[in-house]
């Protein structure tokens, strides 16, 4: 979007308006009153014109001296004071107190970290053995997307053919929220239940490494995840879970003083063992997770993740490149979210039985939010102009979990 069209009294912005108004389509920007209040919050944050207002997002970076350049080089700013958030004493992390277990962890990944997790992501999360959406319809190289791409970027890309053989899962659109959730209770008749891989399309072509890389979506780390029955196929073992990014959210879980989370919260839904916090600092052990590659049309709708056995052991997000505006409401979608902004390096941990369990997704992809330390400048490194070049229009998410009990 350019700066024009965040700026009422601009020309370029009156001229956008009078475009829209005389627009043969029918935009309602009414809200509707089908709508849930997760919903029209998500409708709310997705809307391209008028651009929406972000002084009701929590933005912790827009507060902070030592993020100011990173400020001046976003387009996007939300308040630090959107609503109200308690620091911890110890470190620079901030609790809500309406949604008990959530731990922002703002700038929590140093600059260059940033830009290793992000060649880390790309180069050899995004490929074999792991699995991406793109290894439904397409044959990618044994090399990787990222790695074809740098080498080539028009090299072509095989589709998948329909009839090769194998058993697929009948074609239809995915539900994000699965019926039956993932625990100890469940965990027989969730093991249980056929797994097939999805299907091919029949429509699926040849194309060039530059046009599909924009197509990435997820490449899944740790256990391998179905996303047809919304379960983890634990027949196929727990893979290698990467131990890079494994410590890196162990720091984060052992940096935050849980009893200052958990001190005035009284929970139920802790399990028959009663609260588990005491222990994460020493025993949270990640072994699931999820890279998610966002562009800037790209969203993710509300959703809850339940297929993980531990229901109350953290969940560590670590956001990478473009910013974005992150909902997070309780466990209906009754209740009206709270919006973040999430900037690269931020990390943010869903802990506990109503946190875990709580609706969150990302209705908006912020473009021109790229901090200057992943820009191509004279002082990065050579070979970093394809990633900046990518991250002009991409987020990268690490949602990482504790998939398997502990024991
Ligand atoms: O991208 C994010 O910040 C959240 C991703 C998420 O909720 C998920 O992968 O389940
Ligand atoms: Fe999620």
């Amino acid at each position: 979007m350019s700066i024009a069209l965040l700026d009422p009294n601009d020309p370029g912005y009156k001229a956008a308006v009078r475009r829209l108004k005389k627009s043969k389509k029918s935009f309602d920007h009414a809200p509707s009153s089908s709508w849930t209040p997760f919903r029209a919050a998500e409708k709310l944050y997705m809307q391209k014109f008028p651009p929406p207002d972000l002084s009701a997002v929590l933005d912790l970076a827009s507060g902070e001296e030592d993020r100011a350049l990173e400020m001046q080089h976003s387009r996007w700013k939300g308040s630090p004071t959107a609503f109200p958030t308690r620091r911890l004493r110890h470190r620079n992390a901030h609790v809500v107190d309406n949604v008990p277990g959530l731990v922002l962890l703002p700038s929590f990944v140093d600059h260059s970290t940033q830009r290793d997790l992000v060649r880390w992501a790309l180069s050899e999360q995004a490929r074999a053995p792991n699995e991406t959406n793109l290894d439904a319809h397409h044959v990618l190289p044994a090399s990787g997307l990222w790695q074809t791409f740098l080498t080539d970027p028009s090299s072509v890309i095989a589709p998948k053919h329909p009839s090769d053989g194998a058993i697929h899962e009948r074609e239809g659109p995915r539900q994000l929220v699965n019926n039956v959730a993932g625990g100890l209770d469940t965990f027989a008749e969730l093991n249980a239940m056929p797994k097939l891989p999805p299907a091919p399309s029949p429509n699926a072509k040849a194309v060039a490494a530059s046009s599909l890389l924009p197509r990435l979506r997820w490449a899944n780390i740790g256990y391998s995840y179905h996303w047809g029955s919304k379960s983890y196929d634990f027949s196929k073992g727990n893979g290698v879970f990467p131990e890079r990014i494994a410590e890196l959210c162990r720091q984060a879980v052992a940096s935050v003083d849980w009893q200052e989370v958990w001190k005035d919260v009284d929970l139920d839904g802790w399990g028959n063992e009663g609260p588990d916090w005491p222990s994460w600092a020493t025993d949270y052990s990640p072994d699931a997770g999820i890279v998610n590659f966002y562009q800037l049309s790209d969203t993710l709708m509300g959703h809850v993740d339940r297929s993980e056995v531990s229901a109350t052991s953290p969940l560590v997000s670590i956001s990478l490149g473009s910013a974005a505006v992150f909902l997070i409401g309780s466990t209906t979608r009754d209740t009206p979210p709270l919006p973040i902004l999430l900037r690269s390096g931020d990390v943010l941990i869903m802990s506990g039985p109503h946190c875990r369990r709580a609706y969150h997704g990302v209705p908006r992809i912020l473009d021109k939010t790229i901090p200057p330390h992943l820009k191509q400048s004279p002082e990065s490194d050579e070979d970093w102009a394809p990633y900046a070049a990518y991250l002009e229009t991409t987020r990268i998410n690490a949602n990482v979990r504790q998939g398997m009990c502990k024991d």
